[in-house]
């Protein structure tokens, strides 16, 4: 096995006459084991890049790389649940899961598959259109996982997942990740419910790569500062700052030691993101190959 899962170099995607671009020049590397986490505004990208990687579209431009191939190359090594979670309708869930060990045969882990559909009481004879949106979810985790990827490809998995059901599949996914040392990438705007779960960060925004790297680092670049309003950050990269009556509240990239004056604290990975979020102008950050900022 490759030591990088997905590799993209300049890699670009236009749509319609007008080739407007929904990924724009994107350059980024995920090591193989990792499990990243995509996020990043609405029409950001996301599900394009997870397209492209599913080997379901072509770059327009420049280049990317899966499990060492072209996408379309590996699709028998790699699963992707897309957002709509397409299933045959007028199948039940054990036809379904029969379906999955057919079309995977020498692969196929029925005991994976079994166990996440078990795990949400489905019956085996309910057809999938009698599903609702959330039990249909499980069936379609239920036949990635059973496929036993090297690479999975998940596209707002949760959204239609009721808490506990989100954060039971979570853990049983992340487990069987680890356990196989699945590359697992993952889109999501629950961003709270990717802390814990992802190592590594990919942060979209119109097209283009903002934050990408391992989290540990992507975090520790990053301080969350309170301090004066009237205090200076200027040596500093400030990402976002707010100012509550003489109280100042700023992410920012360190650029050098902080004056004794600020009070300063690791962020969350939700207070990273939305902090970005908000500031679309921040510069990028990209610690994922060579581990030093590029702007
Ligand atoms: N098949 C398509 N035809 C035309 N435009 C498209 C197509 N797919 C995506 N786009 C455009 O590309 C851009 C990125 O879309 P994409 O679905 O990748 O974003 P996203 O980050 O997944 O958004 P969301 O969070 O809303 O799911 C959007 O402007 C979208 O309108």
């Amino acid at each position: 096995m490759t030591g990088t899962a997905i590799e993209a170099a300049a890699l670009s995607r236009t749509f319609g006459r007008r080739r407007k671009a929904a990924l724009d020049g994107c350059d980024f590397r995920l090591p193989a084991g990792s499990v990243c986490a995509v996020v990043g505004p609405n029409g950001a990208g996301k599900s394009t890049l997870l397209s492209l990687a599913a080997g379901l579209i072509r770059p327009t431009d420049g280049t990317l790389t899966v499990l060492g191939q072209a996408p379309a190359a590996v699709r028998e090594r790699l699963a992707y649940v897309a957002q709509d979670k397409p299933l045959y309708p007028q199948l039940t869930v054990a036809d379904t899961l029969r379906f999955g060990r057919e079309l995977n045969p020498g692969r196929w882990d029925a005991k994976v598959a079994e166990r996440i559909v078990d795990e949400g009481e489905l019956e085996p004879d309910a057809k999938i259109r009698t599903l609702s949106g959330g039990q249909r979810t499980r069936v379609a985790l239920a036949l990635a996982l059973g496929k036993r990827p090297e690479l999975l490809l998940l596209d707002e998995p949760m959204a239609d997942l009721d808490p506990l059901a989100r954060h039971q599949l979570m853990a049983t996914l992340m487990a069987d990740a680890a356990e196989h040392g699945t590359t697992v990438v993952m889109s999501s705007h629950v961003v709270a419910e990717l802390d814990g779960s992802c190592d590594h960060l990919l942060l979209l925004g119109a097209g283009r790569v903002r934050l990408a790297g391992p989290l540990d680092d992507l975090l520790s670049a990053h301080r969350l500062v309170t301090g004066r309003a009237d205090a200076s950050l200027d040596s500093h990269t400030v990402i976002e700052s707010r100012t509550t009556g003489r109280q100042l509240t700023a992410l920012i990239r360190p650029e050098g030691p902080l004056d004794s004056g600020w009070q300063a604290t690791a962020p969350t990975l939700e207070e990273l993101v939305l902090a970005h979020l908000r500031a679309p102008q921040a510069p990028v950050l990209r610690l994922d190959d060579v581990r030093e900022a590029a702007v």
